[in-house]
């Protein structure tokens, strides 16, 4: 039987980073963020409906989203931003089960959802076991930061977007504190593997 994890915590906590480890032992990984870009592609539902709701401004010359002008309003205005999550979750929901879907009638060992939204968007009974990639407060606000190149003002605004991962980290059924080193997240992933009896 196929065991689905669900992979989660917040912004900047190291998802991406954990999610790449999969990769040695041959789990498949089904990425939300990924899927979240493929829907709003032009010509996609969701991109007609974000044009419609949010305006022109959000369009590259191109007439791709942008991104970061779409980000810099849904993520000061709660408001906006359940509007934008009406829109692109149902589409992501669609494909992230049709995939998971697939791999369980391939009856591989295990798929990993890699979903920054879980909780928040209470998708819990979609996967077997939730694990939680938790980093401190500090470490997550400077990494958010220096990836993005974002200011304090703007990486905070996306960090309290999200339930605290300490939150997250107490509804987990494992927790991979990924403060440390990436070694010393592997090294934690690699024993809840074989707790769960995927790994042997
Ligand atoms: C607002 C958008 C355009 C910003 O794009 P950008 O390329 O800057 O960020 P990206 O998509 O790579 O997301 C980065 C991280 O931001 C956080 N985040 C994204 N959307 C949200 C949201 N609606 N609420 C809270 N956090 C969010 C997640 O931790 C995610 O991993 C984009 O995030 C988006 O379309 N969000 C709505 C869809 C969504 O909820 N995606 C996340 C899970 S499916
Ligand atoms: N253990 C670590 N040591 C040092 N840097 C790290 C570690 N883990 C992750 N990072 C770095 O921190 C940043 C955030 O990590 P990552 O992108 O994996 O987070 P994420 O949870 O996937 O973020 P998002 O929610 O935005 O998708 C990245 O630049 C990554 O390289």
């Amino acid at each position: 039987m196929t065991v689905v994890v669900g992979l989660t915590g917040s912004i900047a906590s190291g998802k991406s980073t954990v999610s790449l480890m999969f990769d040695d032992y041959n789990i498949p990984v089904i990425d939300a963020d990924k899927l979240s870009r493929e829907v709003v592609e032009p010509g996609e539902k969701a991109y007609e409906e974000i044009v419609y709701t949010f305006g022109s401004s959000v369009l590259r010359e191109d007439q791709t989203i942008d991104r970061k002008a779409l980000g810099n309003i849904v993520f000061q205005d709660e408001e906006k931003r359940k509007q934008l999550n009406s829109i692109v979750h149902p589409a992501v929901r669609e494909r992230m089960l049709t995939k998971r879907d697939d791999y369980i009638a391939k009856e591989v060992r295990a798929v990993v959802l890699d979903i920054p939204l879980l909780f928040e968007s209470n998708l819990m009974d979609y996967v077997d076991k939730v694990l939680v990639v938790y980093v401190d407060e500090g470490t997550q606000l400077s990494r958010l930061m220096e990836r993005d190149g974002s200011s304090e003002e703007e990486a905070m605004s996306r960090i309290n977007s999200q339930i605290p991962v300490a939150e997250k980290a107490k509804k987990a059924d494992e927790v991979i504190d990924n403060s440390g080193s990436k070694q010393s997240s592997y090294d934690q992933l690699d024993h809840i593997l074989r707790k769960w009896g995927i790994v042997a």
